[in-house]
This record gives C-alpha cells, sequence and structure tokens, in this order.
C-alpha cells in the first residue's frame, strides 16, 4: 500500500493540504480560499473558525479526491501563517474573537511608545526581532486589553494563546504546543535561550499561564483525533511557513537562500547553529530544532508581495486574474518611468515603515494599464533586492544563488528581472509547493518517512534557470530611483497628534 506525508498549509488567503509521496512529488493537492477582515484601515483579522474549517476540508478534499485512505497516511506536517494571534478558551475550545493577522498594523503606536522607552534593544537582542506590530506580542497585548474580560479570565488560567499552528494542534489533537520556529515570531520567545522569556512577558504584559509549550519542529506530538479522517494520524512535523519553505528548498547549509513569492515575499538565508545578528534591520529567527539542534536564519519580511498583483486584480481591476499580470506587463517595453510602491501595508524589512503607505511615481500623461502592471511586478523584485543587498552585507558569506518559490514566481518576467537585480542566477525548483513540502519532510524525518537530510537535499530538481543580463549601471541606475520612490511613500500615514 502506498504510503503518503499529508501537508496542512494555513496561509495568509487561504488554506491547502497536500500528499506527498516518498520522492518527495506532490500526489494531490486541494486548496480553499477563506475571508479576509478589514474592520477599520490597518486593520486584518481572520475567524479562527475559517481557518480550522477551511483546513480541515481540504485535508479531507485532498485525500477522497486522491483516493487514499487514512491508513495510507504516515503522518500530518503543518506550515503556517506565522506571527497571526489567536485566544482561545481552553475548556470550550472557543476563540475569544477574531485573529489579528501578521499584516494588521493597529499597535503600531504601542511599538513606537516602547520604542521611545528605549524597549527596541532588548527585544532584538532577545529575539532577533525589530519592535514592530508585525509579531505577535502586542496583538495579543491588543487582545488581552480589548476583549471584555480577556486579561482576568487569562490571569485565572482560563485562556490559551497560539499562533495558527498551535490552534490547528489543538484543534486536531487538543495539545496546546507551538513549535520553536513558530515561537520565535511571537516577540516574547528567547532565541538564545529558547525558552520564553520571562523578561518580555513583564514589558508586553503577558500571563505566562496563557503560553503553549514549545516542541521540536520535527518530532511526534500527538494524533489528530479519529473524528477528523476515521482514524488518528500522527502529527510530527510543524514550522512557521517560511521556515518550513526553507527547509523544503533544501537550504540545510549557512549561506543558502530562498525567496517565497506569496502574498508577502520573504528572503531566508540559512544562517548556521548560531543566531545571526543583523546591522542592517533584518530579523534573526529559528530555522528549525530538529533532535536538539537549533539551525538558524536571518531573515527580510515583504509584506506586499503577489498581493500587489491581487491589488491589480481586486482594486484596479485591470487584470481578472493573476496569471494575467505578466502579459499586460509585458505589453509595453518598461515601465515608462513609472515606480509602484507597494506600502498599502507599510513598510517591512529594511525599512520598517508601519506609516508608509502605497505611491505610484513617475506617471506621465502617456502611462497606461501596462505601465501599472509592470511597475507592480518590477517591485515585488526591487523589495527583495533590497533584502539580499541588507543580507549580503550582514552575512560574511557570499551569496550563489536564490531558490525562488511561491505563487508568484511562476512569472517568468518577475523571475527573470530579479536575477538581474540581484546579480545573482534566480532558481525555480520543480516542486514550488516547496512550503508543504517542508513541512512534510520535518513530519517524514521523525516518522522515517525519510531517513536524513541528505536523502532530502538529494530529492531537489531544477526545473528553471534565470540567470542575471542586466549591466551593472543599469541596474544601479534602477536601485537608486527605487530608493527615491520609497523615500515618496515613507512616513505619509503618521498619526496627525503625532
Ligand atoms: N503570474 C503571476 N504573477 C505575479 N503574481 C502572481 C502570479 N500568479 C499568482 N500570483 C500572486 O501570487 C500570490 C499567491 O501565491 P501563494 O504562494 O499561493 O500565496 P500565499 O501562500 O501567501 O497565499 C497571490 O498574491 C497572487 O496575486
Ligand atoms: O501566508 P504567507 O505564505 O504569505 O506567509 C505569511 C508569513 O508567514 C507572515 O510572516
Amino acid at each position: 500500500m502506498q504510503q503518503y506525508i499529508l501537508a496542512l498549509d494555513q496561509g495568509t488567503t487561504s488554506s491547502r493540504a497536500i500528499l506527498f509521496d516518498r520522492q518527495g512529488q506532490v500526489h494531490a493537492t486541494a486548496q480553499r480560499e477563506y475571508p479576509q477582515h478589514f474592520p477599520q484601515p490597518g486593520w486584518v483579522e481572520h475567524d479562527a473558525l475559517d481557518i480550522w474549517n477551511s483546513q480541515l476540508a481540504c485535508a479531507r478534499e485532498v485525500l477522497r479526491q486522491a483516493g487514499v485512505s487514512a491508513e495510507q497516511v504516515t503522518g500530518i506536517g503543518i506550515a503556517n501563517q506565522r506571527e497571526t494571534t489567536l485566544v482561545w478558551d481552553r475548556a470550550s475550545g472557543a476563540p475569544i474573537g477574531r485573529a489579528i493577522v501578521w499584516q494588521d498594523r493597529r499597535t503600531a503606536e504601542a511599538c513606537d511608545r516602547l520604542r521611545g522607552e528605549g524597549k527596541a534593544e532588548l527585544v532584538q537582542s532577545r529575539t532577533g526581532l525589530e519592535l514592530d506590530a508585525y509579531f505577535s506580542a502586542t496583538k495579543l497585548q491588543w487582545l488581552l486589553d480589548h476583549v471584555p474580560g480577556a486579561r482576568v479570565r487569562a490571569e485565572r488560567g482560563e485562556l490559551a494563546f497560539g499562533t495558527v499552528d498551535s490552534w490547528l494542534v489543538f484543534k486536531l489533537c487538543g495539545r496546546h504546543v507551538t513549535d520553536a520556529s513558530n515561537a520565535a515570531r511571537t516577540m516574547l520567545f528567547n532565541i538564545h535561550t529558547m525558552r520564553w522569556d520571562e523578561d518580555l512577558l513583564d514589558l508586553f504584559g503577558i500571563p505566562p499561564s496563557l503560553l503553549p509549550e514549545v516542541v521540536a519542529s520535527s518530532g511526534a506530538v500527538g494524533a489528530a483525533d479519529e473524528q477528523w479522517f476515521g482514524r488518528r494520524i500522527p502529527i510530527a512535523g510543524i514550522a512557521g511557513d517560511q521556515q518550513a519553505a526553507t527547509f523544503g528548498q533544501a537550504c540545510h547549509r549557512r549561506g543558502m537562500v530562498k525567496n517565497t513569492y506569496g502574498t508577502g515575499c520573504f528572503m531566508l538565508m540559512h544562517a548556521g547553529e548560531r543566531p545571526a545578528v543583523s546591522h542592517n534591520r533584518l530579523l534573526s529567527t529559528v530555522g528549525w530544532k530538529i533532535d536538539g539542534r537549533t539551525d538558524y536564519a536571518l531573515e527580510g519580511s515583504v509584506f506586499m508581495g503577489g498581493a500587489t498583483v491581487q491589488w491589480l486584480r481586486d482594486g484596479l481591476g485591470i487584470i481578472r486574474q493573476s496569471g494575467e499580470v505578466e502579459a499586460l506587463a509585458l505589453s509595453v517595453p518598461d515601465s515608462g518611468g513609472v515606480m509602484l510602491v507597494p506600502a498599502f501595508v507599510g513598510l517591512g524589512a529594511p525599512h520598517w515603515d508601519p506609516y508608509a503607505r502605497g505611491t505610484i511615481v513617475g506617471m506621465t500623461r502617456g502611462t497606461t494599464a501596462g505601465h501599472i502592471a509592470r511597475a507592480a511586478v518590477e517591485a515585488i523584485a526591487y523589495q527583495s533586492a533590497e533584502l539580499l543587498a541588507a543580507m549580503q552585507k550582514d552575512a560574511d558569506c557570499a551569496v550563489s544563488e536564490v531558490r525562488a518559490d511561491g505563487g508568484a514566481a511562476r512569472n517568468d518576467m518577475l523571475m527573470q528581472f530579479q536575477a538581474d537585480l540581484l546579480k545573482v542566477p534566480v532558481i525555480r525548483p520543480q516542486v514550488t509547493e516547496t512550503t508543504a513540502l517542508g513541512a512534510a519532510y520535518l513530519a517524514g524525518l521523525a516518522l522515517g518517512f525519510w531517513r536524513t537530510q541528505e536523502e532530502i537535499a538529494a530529492q531537489w530538481r531544477v526545473e528553471r534557470r534565470f540567470e542575471p543580463q542586466m549591466t551593472s549601471a543599469r541596474r544601479d541606475e534602477l536601485m537608486a530611483r527605487w530608493a527615491r520612490a520609497v523615500e515618496h511613500a515613507k512616513s505619509w500615514a503618521v498619526p496627525e497628534s503625532a
């Protein structure tokens, strides 16, 4: 009987379930979008039950579609959108409110205040993170302070906090855990001691009883209850989606880099067995923890990647599907001097400006939808190029290639422009579902489905290599123009009272 690993990839805009075979090939896929809530400017929420229901539905659907029985599933691996913050009642399992999504900026002013009190250095030295609204700590603080009765109930030990991995594991098997890579994104976890940090819990006013137990990224944590798939299935891998993608891209050695072009763009470099230190406003984070060993990563996070193309579709209506953007962008020879800075939810690395807003500069009477589309696609590459530049300054190892994945990595024009800006080859693997694949590998390693990381790395295959072709002079000119455009976007939404 053929065996598979079931990967659950709970992303920002959709839940996906993928069955992988022993060769690391996709056997079957199911996907469901679920509602996004934007109750106020800068706020982004998910209904925790939508997350769970959509994830469970596609997990069941992929088994049904593929005609694979639960007996044929050796184990489950979970990869998830990170930082998104949920709180639920331990006894009833009911969420106390909507999840606050990583893109949500409602706590930007709380972060400003803490920065004003000189707390940024403490946060960075313990967690490797920027003191920013992106991470869970201030979102959790907000929920405790704004949901009626939440703080009192938390202090009585009645509530549980978790990121999306914790929530899914809790629903699947009733345990309250998170893996080290997800814990590292909460801004409450010390990446040096690999424990929750008491000083940070005090700083953000978080009762310790809320916190999940931190477990390895690869290792059995429990079994999905029989009611979900008709048979108990071990859950043996958990990682934040970007760390999972790094693992799935086989970036297992120091200096190897992947960039995922999904809703946002997330570039991670394997940093070795010690936390990296960034002097260029990148994040130092946990890659994964396996068998007591922690691998670390350096990360640059860009908030609007492929989502910029979604905005062309949903906001401007100049394309009907994301895939149409390439033809529209190629309908013009270049962007005609137009630059689009997609700071719709502020700017992440390396700028960290929650008050930056989306900006289009350089338009003339000759500007067309084609130029805007081209500028939108190019913006994804410019933002990623800033990340690699910062990474190369931080790391004392040369980067020889960037492995690309995510929905927008399908776009050949984007990949070529990216290679041109990075001055290193951009490589697209055969399996681009690397997030799910990474989660599958983490689970499969724990269950003996795969034996070693070397065996996994040997399964990685190139689909296409994009070589840099642009002259350095042209590249430098474009990057300088981009830097000017970014200056126009910065600080736009600073509160009137500031
Ligand atoms: N051909 C394309 N060119 C550019 N962007 C694209 C293309 N196809 C899909 N996208 C973008 O890719 C994103 C979806 O990628 P995916 O990896 O599924 O994201 P996520 O996991 O963050 O939900 C969407 O934002 C979509 O607009
Ligand atoms: O949903 P994705 O795949 O865009 O990933 C979201 C990130 O984990 C946010 O940090």
